[in-house]
């Protein structure tokens, strides 16, 4: 994993089960955590979960979930962009939506959306992989506020938080020379991406070379800050630069587990001071998803759109 120029993507490890909060083990990774992101708004987290079988499992209902009829996934509509049913479309894979996925019930809608007489398998693997990344997002989470200490922060913020699961397909069609995903930011406080073998996701650099994610092992993830985060850390946190570029006749697969906040975000009153000051104003993270949905720009995937939306 890396680039020509050598620069690598940080690789952080993390177990539940070896790392005690308050250890100097566990304050070292947070540092990591919060370098990694000022550094390069991407990292892997190297964890403890899922296993190989489950990794297995994970792949298996995803494949199952693809291969129903487009009638049938096209079922699971949203009014939101990009949190439903998406057909692959040249620039875009093919992609589905579970809002509110911590939520075993619905996880249950969506099983029974797709599978009228029921799919128990695969309502328990997405639920059960909702609950390990959103683990993980957790503590990732307390962990760039500790390193920060803003740790009394934590807690309101966990609890303000909405998570998306966005299962995705890059498939070649005869003919096709690659598949992907058009670069973009997201507009989420974080994301997190698991994926099976395939590569394709490139981050860009703050010296604008494209580097490309490999998993290092089957209990990997990717961090990826979001448009939220920068403004929430005050421009401390750039939001991640990323495309997909799939040129494998091999099928990607991967899960994205999207987060959003409620209420008014806003930068914590000790990330500003005289040499931080103010970048953005308090904002509703659901209204900028409204404004980036009616925001006609046709580059608007490559704009900082916090800047329009609420910039200082
Ligand atoms: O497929 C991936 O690894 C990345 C997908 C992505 O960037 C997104 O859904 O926002
Ligand atoms: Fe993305």
């Amino acid at each position: 994993m890396g680039s020509e120029t050598g620069i690598k993507i940080p690789i952080v490890h993390l177990s539940k089960e070896k790392l005690d909060p308050g250890s100097s083990a566990w304050l070292a990774a947070c540092n990591d955590i919060r370098q990694a992101l000022e550094e390069f708004s991407f990292f892997e987290v190297v964890y403890n979960e899922p296993s190989i079988e489950f990794h297995s499992e994970i792949l298996a209902v995803l494949e199952e979930l693809f291969k129903l009829p487009h009638e049938t996934k096209r079922r699971n509509t949203h009014p939101k962009l990009g949190h439903g049913y998406m057909g692959k479309v040249s620039g875009f894979p093919e992609g589905m939506g579970i809002e509110n996925a911590t939520n075993k019930d619905e996880c249950q809608k969506f099983t029974s959306l797709m599978w009228p007489d029921g799919n128990e398998k695969f309502r328990e693997v997405i639920h059960s992989y909702v609950k390990i990344a959103s683990e993980l997002h957790q503590m990732v989470v307390r962990m760039l506020f500790e390193s920060y200490g803003i740790k009394k922060h934590y807690e309101p913020h966990i609890n303000s938080t909405n998570y998306l699961l966005r299962l995705l397909k890059y498939g070649r069609s005869q003919g096709e020379t690659n598949v992907g995903f058009k670069a973009h930011m997201d507009k989420t406080f974080l994301t997190l991406l698991y994926q099976n073998h395939v590569k394709g996701l490139e981050i860009r650099t703050k010296e604008g070379e494209w580097i490309t994610y490999q998993p290092s092992s089957l209990s990997s993830f990717a961090v990826i800050a979001g448009d939220v985060c920068m403004a929430w850390s005050n421009d401390r946190i750039k939001s991640s630069y990323h495309r997909v570029i799939v040129s494998s006749e091999e099928d990607r697969y991967a899960l994205g587990l999207f987060t959003f906040l409620d209420g008014v975000v806003e930068a914590p009153e000790e990330l500003v001071d005289d040499e931080h000051p103010l970048q953005y104003k308090p904002f509703d993270h659901q209204k900028l998803l409204d404004f980036y949905q009616s925001y006609s720009d046709p580059n608007k995937r490559d704009c900082n759109i916090m800047k329009s939306y609420c910039g200082v």
